[in-house]
């Protein structure tokens, strides 16, 4: 047997879903480029799942169908507020709530097409009002309802500030929801696939994907990104702590990339949006440090900005809590894990790969009492 350390290079599936080859990403062969610049985020959901984009009337009736089922129940709502709130990172309330979710919906388990249709849009509608309702309780504040006239992003924004949105952060959220909506078979997207490839159902599927996407080597990196800016604070600082960490092999976060080794062709939307917002909240620094960083690493060590990176500039311009970044990663991606689990039970198969063993062989057994 021969292995390959964290599956590098391994084709484990077939997907339809979305593509990376040769640095281009594309969802259902539409390129990211395209779908950053014209797309909205309720558009690029509807393309994930039915493997088109929807015509006028289709995507009004999807929107419609989404704000109906974005309210959570009131128990999960009532039981966040008995978690110890000030120690609970917001992914592990997301986790632990979504893994509530199941309790409440009768059909958690049925398998047929349209209950999984059912919970894809409970579960894509409802994440949003878990992260903005915690964001809220541990402030000590009411969750604000969702409202139905609002679009995703727009309704984001109001739950998590219970005031309207400017237009410039609605199209700055949608635009990153568009950027994270899927990526192949990233970490926690496989983590959805095996899960219910042992035909579980979908909401283990995402809790089990949201455990992977919290680890800072994946969707956790965002709000570590955002640790670093402040730690190092100015722009004179930047150099020294870099080059510094570098030093010690301190890995820089948001940086590298297991798939793109040329670069991350959602990192150069992110950077541009970082730009822009960073220009107008009057915190240039932001981003002008960002530069500076991604300068220093590509030209020290030869690795580019992944997604995480900019995003961190981006969402702490939207006034956005900075553990709340990894969250929105989430309620972006739960979007592509939906796509790949409904995809998984398609053309099902269990997934149980084999290891090579390197323990000791042939022990001789011994008795408790001569240990
Ligand atoms: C949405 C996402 O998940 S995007 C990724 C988000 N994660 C991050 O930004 C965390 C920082 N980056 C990393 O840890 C890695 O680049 C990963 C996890 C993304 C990819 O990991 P791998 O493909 O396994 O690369 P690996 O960790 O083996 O790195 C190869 C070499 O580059 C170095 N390296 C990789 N990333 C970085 C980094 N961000 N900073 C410094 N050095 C790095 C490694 O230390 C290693 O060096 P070595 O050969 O001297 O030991
Ligand atoms: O694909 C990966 O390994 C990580 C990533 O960029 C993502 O999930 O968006």
């Amino acid at each position: 047997m021969s292995t390959t350390k964290g599956l590098e290079g391994v084709v484990a599936t077939t997907s339809s879903v979305s593509s990376i080859i040769d640095g281009v990403l594309t969802y259902h062969g539409y390129n990211i480029d395209d779908l950053a610049e014209h797309a909205s985020f309720e558009e690029v959901i509807y393309l994930l799942w039915n493997h088109r984009l929807p015509n006028k009337e289709e995507l009004t009736t999807f929107k419609k169908e989404l704000s109906e089922v974005s309210a959570v129940p009131k128990e999960i709502l009532d039981q966040m507020k008995s978690y110890p709130i000030d120690k609970v990172h917001p992914m592990a309330a997301l986790r632990t709530a979504v893994s509530q979710l199941a309790l409440f919906d009768e059909d958690a388990d049925e398998m047929g097409e349209e209950a999984n249709g059912q919970k894809a849009l409970k579960l894509q509608a409802q994440l949003p009002t878990i992260v903005t309702a915690f964001s809220r309780i541990r402030q000590g504040k009411d969750p604000v309802a969702p409202r139905t006239d609002l679009g995703y992003a727009a309704n984001f924004l109001y739950m998590l500030n219970g005031e309207e949105p400017d237009e410039i952060s609605v199209e700055a959220l949608d635009k990153a929801l568009v950027l994270h909506a899927d990526h192949e078979l990233n970490a926690s997207t496989f983590t959805a696939r095996v899960c219910v490839a042992t035909l579980s159902d979908m909401y283990s599927g995402i809790v089990a994907a949201i455990g992977a996407l919290k680890g800072p080597l994946h969707g956790g990196a965002n709000e570590r990104v955002m640790k670093m800016l402040s730690e190092i604070g100015d722009m004179e600082k930047v150099e020294p702590y870099i080059k510094d960490a570098l030093s010690r092999k301190v890995k820089i976060m948001g940086f590298g990339h297991r798939v793109y080794k040329n670069g991350d062709p959602r990192a150069k939307h992110l950077r541009e949006m970082s730009r822009q917002l960073t220009s107008i909240t009057g915190e240039p620094k932001w981003y002008d440090m960002s530069v500076k960083i991604d300068e220093i690493v590509t030209n020290e060590k030869g690795l580019l900005p992944n997604v995480d990176f900019y995003s961190a500039s981006v969402y702490h311009s939207l006034g956005i809590e900075h553990d709340l970044f990894t969250p929105i990663f989430a309620v972006s991606r739960v979007s592509g894990w939906i796509a790949h689990i409904l995809e998984q039970y398609e053309n099902n198969r269990l997934i149980r790969p084999r290891a090579e063993y390197t323990g000791p062989d042939r022990q001789a057994w011994v008795p408790l009492e001569n240990r």
